[in-house]
């Protein structure tokens, strides 16, 4: 049987009614009506079907009956929202369930409904400080938001002055805290786009300006090949400018760049003043020669003027000037020889003192490399280059206030004995190994330095010091799966470390004096460990 409930929608018309019943008001004659009602619509006679045709006949609002059960489930699930709902709401829609008040209900639901409607700026600020619910998490999200739009300006928009403009009456608005959303969202939407292209337009320069600086370097090194201590420099060089750059990087291309150009300059001035030493010294022996070769050939022209003279002699008075003009000629080139001869001894000594200042001026060289920046076994920043990175992570530390520095100290463990057993060679590749497996496993962020022989200090920006004592054993353990193989020999090398966080008024160097006690405390505990300074 095809039967049709009554809250589908339709209803009857009243003139159908009016046409049968005398009086609607008459409860029998409602009934009897209701009752053909139902069966000429063929519908169940349910207590809710003769209901709505009770209420139809009698032209009652068709109230469907109280759903109280379904009510309740709904108040309970509401209580079991989160965030959690208001209390107060919660009691005010239970209560209207209790009394089967559809009106109560309906003001309690649309309490319910007001909190997750889109608040204003301001409500929000209110809804923030009272609940802290979702629109709390919107006005946390406000300040961030304009920070971030603010930091976006200098950097973004600077050669867009109508980006720029747009920024700042975004930054406006949402300072204004309007109530206009609609208008916001699709400015906020805009200017991110506009944005997200000017960023990928900077990251494709920064590429340009890269491969720029790659042609830079290979150029200087086609131009140093015959210096091999810049040919190393700019070899490092060169990988260092390797992508993807970020700007710890480029600040330490800048360090080695400056170390280059440096370099440069000695050796340059070096061959300078070698160049001038051997014009002077060239200059002199040619002149020398000169004259030594006009000495001799006058010396010549008077000895064979002198022989045909002595053959037309015919007394011995007669020879005796010629004689005289034989011993002066003779004498004189005895002179010239002498000084020739002295003159090249002057030049002897001179070249001799060249070749002493072309040394020193190696030597000099060599300590402008120990002083540069970076540690030349390892490549790794030395003890100058530390402390100007130190510095610059203290600065930055302090700049954003809440950001912890943690740095960390660690010794090579037994290290003597690698190098009496296997050799220094040996020891110094060993150290090479080590920083290559640190290297490996720090973040980018973190800065390796050679602080004395065998011991190393790691900067970690950003990092408490429970964080840092983790990655340092998080190192020894990878030391333990990368042997160091000496020949065929794997040698397992271990270090002690000692970490140190930051205090807000300490300096650097008092940081690294306290996680060297750290570092002892850990050798005399028995090495091959971590503790916190
Ligand atoms: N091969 C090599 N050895 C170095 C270098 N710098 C320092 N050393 C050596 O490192 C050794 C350090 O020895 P110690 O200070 O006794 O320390 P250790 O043997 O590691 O002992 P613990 O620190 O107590 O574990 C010394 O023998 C130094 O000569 C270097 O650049 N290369």
């Amino acid at each position: 049987m095809v039967t049709r409930g009554v809250t589908d929608g339709r209803s009857i018309a009243a003139p159908f009614l009016s046409a049968r019943m005398s009086d609607p008001k008459n409860p029998l004659e409602v009934a009897r009506e209701t009752f053909r009602l139902l069966s000429e619509r063929k519908l169940l006679p349910t207590p809710a079907n003769y209901q709505a045709c009770y209420n139809e006949v009698a032209r009652l609002p068709n109230v469907a009956g109280f759903p109280e059960a379904p009510m309740r489930q709904l108040a309970a699930a509401l209580g079991r929202l989160s965030p959690p709902a208001d209390q107060q709401q919660l009691a005010a829609l239970e209560a209207a369930i209790a009394r089967r008040s559809w009106q109560g209900v309906q003001e309690a639901l649309l309490t319910f409904t007001s909190r997750n409607q889109p608040a204003t700026v301001n409500q929000m600020h209110e809804s923030a400080s009272s609940s802290g619910s979702a629109p709390a998490l919107l006005v946390g999200l406000l300040p961030p938001l304009m920070h971030l739009i603010e930091s976006l300006l200098p950097s973004l928009c600077q050669d867009d002055d109508s980006l720029l403009a747009q920024g700042r009456q975004l930054l406006q608005t949402l300072a204004a805290q309007t109530d206009d959303h609609q208008q916001l969202l699709p400015r906020l939407a805009a200017f991110s786009q506009r944005i997200s292209l000017i960023a990928e337009e900077q990251g494709e320069v920064r590429l340009t300006l890269l491969k720029l600086l790659q042609l830079i370097v290979d150029n200087i090194a086609a131009l140093s090949v015959d210096e091999r201590s810049v040919r190393g420099q700019i070899d490092t060089l060169a990988r260092a400018v390797l992508p993807p750059l970020t700007l710890r990087r480029l600040d330490d291309v800048e360090r080695r760049l400056q170390d280059v150009i440096g370099r440069q300059r000695a050796a340059k001035e070096r061959a300078l003043a070698a160049q001038e030493a051997m014009r002077t010294m060239l200059a002199a022996f040619i002149d020398q020669l000169a004259m030594m070769n006009q000495s001799s050939t006058d010396f010549q022209d008077d000895l064979e003027a002198s022989a045909l003279l002595i053959a037309e002699v015919q007394t011995i008075e007669d020879l005796t000037p010629l004689l005289q003009r034989v011993l002066h000629a003779t004498r004189s080139m005895a002179a010239d020889t002498a000084a020739a001869r002295d003159q090249l001894g002057e030049l002897q000594t001179r070249v001799v003192d060249t070749n002493a200042e072309l040394t020193r001026l190696h030597e000099e060289l060599q300590q402008a490399s120990a002083s540069a920046r970076h540690d030349p076994l390892t490549d790794v920043l030395n003890r100058r280059g530390l402390d100007e990175a130190l510095a610059r992570e203290v600065a930055s530390m302090r700049r954003k206030s809440e950001q912890p520095l943690s740095l960390s100290l660690l010794d090579v463990d037994n290290f003597k004995q690698i190098n009496d057993r296997l050799g220094h060679a040996t020891g110094d590749d060993a150290l090479v190994h080590l920083v290559q497996v640190v290297r490996q496993h720090m973040r980018p962020v973190d800065t390796l330095a050679r602080y004395g022989g065998e011991e190393f200090v790691i900067l970690m920006p950003d990092t408490r010091l429970a964080e840092g004592m983790t990655a340092m054993q998080r190192l020894q353990r990878e030391l333990t799966r990368n042997f160091f193989l000496a020949g065929n020999e794997k040698i397992l090398i271990t270090f002690s470390a000692g970490v140190a966080e930051l205090h807000a008024e300490e300096s650097g160097e008092e940081a690294i004096r306290r996680a060297d006690q750290a570092m002892y405390l850990a050798k005399r505990a028995g090495k091959n460990r971590v503790m916190g300074g």
